[in-house]
């Protein structure tokens, strides 16, 4: 008997409104204590349809049938990406509680011995008069308080998920507050992101302010170099580099993420961790960058990174409001709104395929 299925799936394809229980639902993120993924072989069974030798007959399945199942002892799920930002999506619409622990979202985001992914998102019911809730497990376990191109997977999940009787739009509890996602014509994601948080203690930051309680290019010794750094937050913290002490704009091709992003990501001054961008400016309108995620590590795009630096941007008197931002994975178009002190990011987001493992 086959237990596992899979179908194939095009390849293409107000001030920050923070709600009552989101400190009790998204305590700060800790560094990952859980083990090691095994070495063994996790997902004997798991098979994609798409990518199979097998003889067998694939299973023909629609998309929509695919995304309602339900039987007991399988987790169904759809694979995502925004840019390059590869995400586990489940159906979690039945219960509060997340269907896989942070140990089993160690497990599926390990590239070898898993589906392989950044981190997993769950579609939760809505709480506080929202229409859903998105929680989210990093690939180490640990649980951020929001993810950008995340929220945009989420949004395009919804709407294959949903009959939303024309709406595009909808509200989404997170760890970040009130997140509202918009799908576009085109099949973008437009999202309202809600105000970056600057306040030094609540980015969180040990760095002392330097200008109206936040940090701007203020300097900060990694690994023995200078560096001039600004302190976002976009509900989840971000460390943002333009330059080193004694050089003007960074090249950000030459920087060895690996060696210096975890350097950053466990520096003491940053309580909760943090994520870091090194960002070179191309021009007052654009930027390029590269991430070190906090919990997984070099991301080939963030889109709360690509929030928080056009915030720093506009701080350190980089740039214009309203920017295209370069990231490994392909463009995100940013603006931080004078009028509501809101940021918007508008981007795409991908089904990639749809998978089942035996629980
Ligand atoms: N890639 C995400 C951010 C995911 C969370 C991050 N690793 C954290 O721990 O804060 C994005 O697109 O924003």
């Amino acid at each position: 008997m086959a237990i596992a299925a899979a179908i194939s799936a095009p390849l293409t394809s107000p001030t920050r409104r923070t709600l009552a229980s989101v400190n009790t639902l998204f305590p700060h993120s800790h560094r990952s204590t859980l083990p090691s993924p095994q070495r063994t072989l996790k997902y004997p069974n798991y098979r994609l349809v798409a990518a199979s030798m097998s003889t067998d007959a694939p299973v023909k399945t629609s998309s929509a049938s695919f995304l309602h199942r339900r039987e007991t002892g399988f987790l169904h799920f759809a694979k995502y990406h925004g840019i390059g930002n590869d995400f586990i999506l489940i159906d979690n619409r039945d219960s509060s509680e997340p269907r896989v622990s942070p140990e089993k979202a160690v497990q599926l985001c390990d590239r070898n011995f898993g589906v392989g992914a950044d981190g997993v998102i769950f579609v939760l019911p809505g709480i506080d008069g929202t229409d859903y809730t998105m929680r989210i497990f990093n690939s180490d376990g640990s649980e951020p308080e929001m993810c950008g191109n995340g929220v945009r997977c989420f949004a395009k999940f919804v709407s294959q998920l949903e009959n939303l009787h024309g709406r595009h739009s909808f509200t989404i509890h997170t760890g970040a507050g009130l997140i509202i996602p918009e799908v576009l014509e085109d099949g973008n994601v437009r999202v309202d992101m809600g105000e970056p948080i600057l306040k030094a203690s609540e980015v969180p930051t040990k760095i002392p302010a330097n200008k109206d309680n936040a940090v701007v290019k203020s300097k900060l010794v990694v690994d023995g170099v200078i560096w001039h750094v600004t302190c976002v937050s976009m509900g989840n913290p971000h460390c943002i580099t333009f330059s080193r002490e004694g050089s003007q704009n960074l090249l950000v091709d030459e920087v060895n993420l690996a060696e210096i992003g975890p350097k950053f990501e466990h520096h003491e001054v940053f309580p909760a961790r943090t994520n870091t961008e090194f960002v070179q400016v191309l021009s007052s309108s654009h930027l390029k960058m590269r991430v070190w995620e906090r919990g997984a590590g070099a991301t080939l795009a963030c889109g709360t990174g690509a929030c928080a630096t056009v915030v720093a941007a506009v701080l350190e008197g980089h740039a214009e409001r309203k920017c295209t931002v370069d990231l490994p994975g392909g463009p995100l178009h940013i603006e931080w709104r004078e009028e509501d002190n809101h940021v918007y990011m508008t981007g795409p987001a991908d089904v990639v395929f749809y998978g089942s493992l035996p629980l």
